[in-house]
């Protein structure tokens, strides 16, 4: 049996009632499966004993001692509990708050086992906080290391422990390795069953290493099984050959006001490449923020559609999709090229009227966000997906947009560039471009810190932009007014600023705004009749307009280190000079005053990429992704976890040369646990 199909609810376990698994639900543990795989998350290692006397120093005891005494203290109305012991180093007394049902359990002379955090009191030694057992052969919470499990309140590591020990019990002897012996020998690692029971009572610190270190291995192992094979999937599937000539893209080229910089130029050659080739294309284009991807994406389009295909460009948001629909248009329609932006906003007439002309291949070029792929989207020869922010998507939606042709090239940008031990993770299958270098004449945008209070000096410096014609964003965590949060609001600040700057249109828009009232915002700010947008981080990606010079971001603490990158990217698009300003207030946590300072630091995406990761982990960049279904990563740690993944790389690499379908009798298991993910495809 594997261990993900221990389905059994854990009321099957003794001692678990409806009651006690609520709790346990809330941790999301509902099968005894669930419960296996929920591994401790620190241990208490009372495998070691310590004596009385050495508290003194290190103010903690784990040992045998006899009870001497016991009495009560406090008031008569009130008594507390305290039973005297010796170890034969040293006298203390357990001060038993609340406990007073000790003394049923325990008398003098008895032998107890005691573990606790002690200090000197009235000159002795003293705890509040302490374990006591009856001493016997086998103890129940003394001689071994302790799992500590997350949890709630409600539920006290005693239970978790023994409903653990339970299904250990009953279930280990039933439970199948899906890794072969032979990979597990050449690795030294434990079988499953002994690495399940030592990652939850380890019988020693080495046993211990040894489980975590096989745990994490399986978990690596399964996301690179994935990830191989889509690659070695694609190498697989050819597509028919057809020339796709690039007189448009050379026209386009020549019409541009600027020549593309040589990371451009060096990334549409690697694109162009891809799209002769049989191969499918499967690349990840990273480039920071404003280095011209959207620029290279639209290039690299008009092969395909000079070649008489269709390519969807599939972005996160609305206000994108509009955005990009317009810088397509503009440069594309000289060249006769049909672009379309299949809107949310859509009426079901002119939706339907769009559609058809897709189908029929009227449409050589459509925006749009998922909306792209709603089951009425049908392509007449879809041979070009171009996935912008892709890890703003789930992979099920990207899967579906895949869905609508028959092996599609795929384009994946980010402006959020993935450190390399990552990269390789998630996008191990992919190619990989990057634009390192921004377009000539950028010049790095100024970042200024400052605290609430002193705001002042940032609008006047805004007042200065504004003045020469320049335009300014600020921006806000919150729409409206918080009744849990004392935030400054976009709501009411759009009110103050429109009195703070009197001489200039100031709009808001954020995610509760109607689209079409969005749509005429964003294209009056384009056209520099709105002067000042007040904004959520809706603004976060994409949004370019190169005349806006000024940000600012007020309460800049609540925003995380991406975000907070990305919303900078809205200004210094141009080769005017720009500046952010962070407006925080004080009580700053380390970790909001780390984030400030590397925004203040540095303007370097990749650079604030890897810093990200290490304040916080790696969080968002899984969101989606790895964190789906079967490939929860539940102990392995992707960064932490790198040297290990390099060493399961190789293994996998070499086990699916050997078998690439997986049809040894040895690798029916991991086969069948693959299949599953297969449902989930993973890209
Ligand atoms: N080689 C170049 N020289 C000068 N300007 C350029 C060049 N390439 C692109 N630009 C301009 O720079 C601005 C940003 O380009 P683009 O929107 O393509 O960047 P991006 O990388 O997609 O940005 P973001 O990640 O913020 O979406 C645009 O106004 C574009 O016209």
């Amino acid at each position: 049996m594997l261990l993900e199909d221990i389905s059994a609810p854990i009321t099957t376990l003794a001692g678990i009632g409806g009651k006690t698994a609520r709790h346990f639900h809330k941790l999301g543990i509902r099968s005894v499966g669930d419960l296996l795989q929920h591994y401790p998350r620190d241990y208490e290692d009372r495998s070691t004993f310590t004596s009385l006397a050495e508290a003194h120093a290190t103010g903690k005891a784990t040992t045998v001692a006899t009870i001497t005494l016991m009495d009560y203290i406090g008031k008569p109305s009130n008594p507390v509990l305290r039973i005297f012991i010796n170890d034969g180093t040293e006298l203390a007394a357990l001060v038993c708050f609340g406990r007073n049902f000790l003394s049923r359990k325990f008398s003098p002379g008895m032998k107890v086992f005691v573990s606790g955090q002690f200090e000197m009191r009235y000159g002795k030694l003293q705890s509040t906080r302490f374990i006591i057992e009856p001493y016997t052969e086998s103890p129940k919470e003394f001689g071994k290391i302790l799992p500590i499990y997350p949890t709630t309140e409600d539920l006290p590591q005693t239970i978790l422990r023994s409903a653990v020990e339970a299904a250990l019990r009953q279930y280990l002897p039933l439970l199948d390795d899906p890794l072969p012996p032979s990979l597990l020998a050449a690795r030294s690692l434990p079988p499953l069953p002994e690495a399940l029971a030592a990652i939850h009572f380890p019988p020693d610190r080495d046993a211990l290493t040894r489980a975590r270190t096989r745990l994490i291995y399986q978990e690596l192992f399964f996301l690179q099984v994935i990830v191989v094979r889509a690659a070695m999937k694609r190498k697989t599937q050819l597509q028919a050959p057809v020339h796709f000539p690039r007189t448009l893209q050379e026209r386009l080229r020549r019409s541009l006001p600027f020549p593309l910089t040589p990371d451009q130029e060096k990334v549409l050659e690697e694109i162009y490449a891809d799209t002769t080739s049989p191969r499918p294309m499967a690349r990840l284009l990273q480039g920071d923020v404003g280095s011209g991807k959207t620029l290279v994406a639209l290039l690299a389009a008009l092969p395909y559609i000079e070649a008489g295909h269709q390519v969807a460009f599939m972005v996160p948001t609305e206000l994108l999709a509009l955005q990009h629909a317009e810088t397509a248009h503009t440069l594309l329609s000289p060249f006769g090229v049909r672009t379309a932006l299949l809107a949310g906003t859509l009426q079901p007439a002119a939706r339907r009227t769009l559609l058809s002309a897709i189908l029929r291949g009227e449409v050589d070029l459509v925006i749009g966000t998922h909306t792209l792929f709603s089951d009425d989207v049908a392509y007449r020869n879809l041979r070009l997906a171009i996935i912008d922010e892709q890890h703003k998507f789930g992979v099920s939606q990207r899967a579906r947009l895949l869905e609508k042709a028959s092996h599609p090239d795929l384009l994946l940008m980010t402006a959020t560039p993935i450190p390399r031990t990552m990269a390789l993770t998630l996008y191990g299958d992919m190619d990989m471009s990057t634009i390192k270098t921004m377009p000539p004449g950028r010049k790095p945008v100024r970042t200024h810190l400052a605290v609430l209070g002193k705001e002042e000096k940032v609008y006047t410096w805004v007042e200065k932009e504004l003045e020469k014609g320049h335009q300014a964003y600020f921006v806000y965590p919150l729409i409206g007014e918080s009744e849990k949060l004392e935030l400054r609001n976009a709501e009411s600040m759009v009110e103050f600023l429109r009195r703070r700057y009197p001489r200039w249109k100031v709009a808001l828009i954020h995610s509760r705004i109607p689209d079409e009232e969005k749509e005429r915002i964003m294209r009056e700010f384009m056209q520099g009749k709105i002067r000042i947008l007040v904004a959520t981080s809706v603004i976060e990606v994409g949004v370019n307009v190169p005349t806006a010079t000024c940000i600012v971001i007020e309460h800049a603490e609540r925003f995380g280190l991406a975000t907070l990158h990305q919303l900078r990217g809205r200004v210094g698009r141009s080769d005017r000079q720009s500046y952010a300003f962070l407006v925080y207030s004080p009580d700053l946590t380390e970790e909001a005053k780390a984030r400030l300072r590397t925004m203040k630091e540095t303007t370097d995406g990749f650079l604030i990429a890897e810093k990200d990761l290490e304040i916080r982990g790696p969080g968002d960049l899984l969101d989606g992704t790895i964190q789906a279904g079967h490939l929860r990563l539940r102990i392995a740690h992707l960064t932490r976890d790198a040297p290990l993944m390099h060493e399961v790389r190789k293994d996998v690499e070499a086990l699916l040369a050997r078998d690439p379908g997986l049809l040894r009798p040895e690798h029916t298991l991991i086969r069948t646990l693959i299949e599953r993910t297969d449902k989930e495809p993973a890209l």
